[in-house]
């Protein structure tokens, strides 16, 4: 699903999460593992006030683990529980209803103290598109979606998911804008197939990539293309990794439109291996360069 964001669309949205955020003890926020930044959110933190939160690094399968690994302590750090899974083959998923559950133990004992019945965590998914969002809520729901009526406040009726005996998830998600403005974060999104590519330029992705791997992960670079660096003069790199490939035009010019969709290619189909494309560490020097 694509969708086109602007002020009036992401006003709705944001409106129809805090309509839902009301039936909610948890927000499960929904991130990519390859960019635990670039795919949250900006505005997240005032969209769902103090909501508590549970952060889940989905496709894990395709981030490269100890990034991973850094990412969690790095949330954790800053007061925020976050696991790691992979929805596609159902994989982590007891770590959630776990962490919800240490999440709200505090509230839930208040509650008990005060003569409540214990009842199921109700939740909610959030998260930008395409970040897995239908991909673990059916993950979850296996065959256990239980109808329920209207619920004060709002007029659709919503569809609970019984998750286990603990939890119920509402059916359908809140999906909120990624944070495109700043044009890397764009390039980092449409790398990993979060944006669409008709409106990237396939070049400056291509180079970004390669940009990327050359710092990031050079070895693998040097394994597939036989580079480690990128040539200041682009064009000696497109022409390498074009002759190495056999990326031949009509009249045996090298055709670089293919080179990069060959680049481009080769990262989202993990020929590169895993990959994180936001960095804990330049995460850590931007936070200590903004605090100067
Ligand atoms: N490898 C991998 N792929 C995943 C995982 N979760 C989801 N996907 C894939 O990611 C793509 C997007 O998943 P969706 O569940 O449609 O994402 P969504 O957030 O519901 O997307 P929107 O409907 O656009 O908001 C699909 O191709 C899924 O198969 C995962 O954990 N690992």
């Amino acid at each position: 699903m694509t969708i086109q964001w602007f002020p009036g669309h992401m006003a709705k949205a944001r409106r129809e999460v805090q309509e839902k955020l009301k039936l909610v003890d948890i927000v499960f926020e929904l991130i990519d593992a390859r960019l635990p930044m670039s795919s949250r959110n900006p505005m997240m933190d005032q969209v769902i006030n103090q909501k508590p939160r549970l952060l889940i690094l989905n496709k894990a399968d395709m981030a490269d683990d100890s990034e991973t690994r850094k990412w969690i302590e790095y949330f954790a750090q800053r007061g925020h529980m976050a696991v790691a899974i992979n929805s596609l083959e159902g994989k982590g998923l007891q770590k959630v209803t776990k962490a919800a559950q240490e999440i709200l133990k505090e509230k839930w004992e208040r509650m008990k103290s005060r003569g409540m019945k214990p009842r199921a965590i109700r939740a909610m998914i959030i998260g930008i598109p395409n970040v897995g969002k239908s991909t673990l809520i059916n993950r979850l729901a296996k065959k256990n979606i239980a109808k329920t009526g209207n619920m004060p406040g709002i007029t659709k009726a919503q569809q609970w998911i019984k998750v286990g005996k603990d939890i119920e998830l509402l059916d359908t998600p809140g999906i909120l804008w990624p944070k495109f403005e700043d044009q890397e974060v764009g390039l980092k999104l449409a790398l990993t197939g979060a944006i669409k590519d008709t409106i990237i330029n396939m070049e400056d992705l291509a180079v970004y990539g390669l940009k990327f791997l050359s710092i990031h992960y050079p070895n693998r670079l040097e394994e597939r293309y036989g580079i480690t660096s990128v040539d200041e003069e682009l064009v000696n790199t497109f022409d390498h990794i074009g002759k190495r490939r056999k990326v031949f035009g009509p009249g045996g010019e090298i055709d670089y439109d293919q080179v990069a969709l060959i680049v481009v290619r080769d990262i989202r189909n993990q020929h590169f291996g895993t990959i994180t494309f936001d960095s804990v560490d330049e995460e850590l020097e931007k936070e200590a360069l903004a605090e100067q």
